[in-house]
């Protein structure tokens, strides 16, 4: 069974067409790069992929499970639990100090607040800032809020894992040490990754590049 698959997903900002019928499917272990000139829709598959926009047409399932066919609280409940997302800026909630923001997705699931911190710091350790776990989102950069979202992606163990641009606000070597701790997930824990990326580095690393114009797989490379 596919961990990902698109069925022939369409999508439009009102007239704008953004997606215009991209299929495809990740296995467990998976890793697949989308690539692609600025304003091909990359953001906008990732987004459908997630199930934070609904396709107009075409299907998404994860893990054999039709997002559409799921009743709202369902629907929430697998975003939760086996779909890790890293969007561009973080997304983190900024009241909430680093390691309640990483700890979030355990304690909506039930779990008890102190296995849920130290859960949370243990993947604080593991994208290297454990030393900012006290502190909210303001208080530290752009690639720390960054860090901090990939470990919130991953504490629930995610059959899939999305990724926007997850190392674009880090310089090189703590961008390859992040893009490694999300290719670890994939490699030995068999989550399936899609990361959009304009890095060749990153695409490199991937099993896959899909490369999309207007909105249109326009290439698939087997790396
Ligand atoms: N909220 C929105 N409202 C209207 N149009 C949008 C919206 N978001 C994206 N678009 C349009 O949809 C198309 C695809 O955008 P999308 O953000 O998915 O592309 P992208 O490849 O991720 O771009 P980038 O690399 O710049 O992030 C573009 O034409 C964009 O202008």
């Amino acid at each position: 069974m596919n961990a990902l698959e698109l069925d022939k997903v369409e999508y439009s900002y009102r007239r704008n067409a953004a997606l215009r019928g991209v299929s495809l499917q990740l296995e467990p272990g998976e890793v697949v790069a989308v690539t692609g000139a600025s304003g091909c829709g990359k953001s906008t598959l990732l987004h459908c992929a997630a199930g934070i926009l609904t396709p107009d047409v075409g299907a998404v399932q994860v893990d054999g499970q039709d997002l559409a066919e799921l009743a709202e609280a369902d629907r929430a409940a697998l975003r939760r639990t086996k779909i890790g997302i890293v969007l561009q800026f973080g997304q983190l909630v900024p009241d909430l100090p680093l390691v309640d923001n990483v700890a979030l997705p355990l304690l909506l699931g039930g779990h008890e607040r102190g296995e849920a911190r130290v859960s949370a710091m243990n993947w604080l350790e593991q994208v290297g800032i454990a030393d900012d776990a006290d502190a909210v989102p303001a208080e530290v950069s752009g690639g720390q809020t960054q860090r901090a979202a990939v470990a919130r992606a991953l504490i629930t163990g995610p059959s899939v894992v999305l990724a926007d641009e997850p190392t674009g606000s880090l310089d090189s070597r703590a961008g390859q040490a992040l893009l490694d701790v999300l290719l670890k997930a994939a490699r030995y824990r068999g989550a399936a990754l899609l990361m959009v990326t304009h890095d060749n580095l990153v695409a490199a690393s991937a099993d896959r590049e899909i490369r999309l114009r207007d909105g249109l797989i326009q290439h698939e490379v087997a790396l």
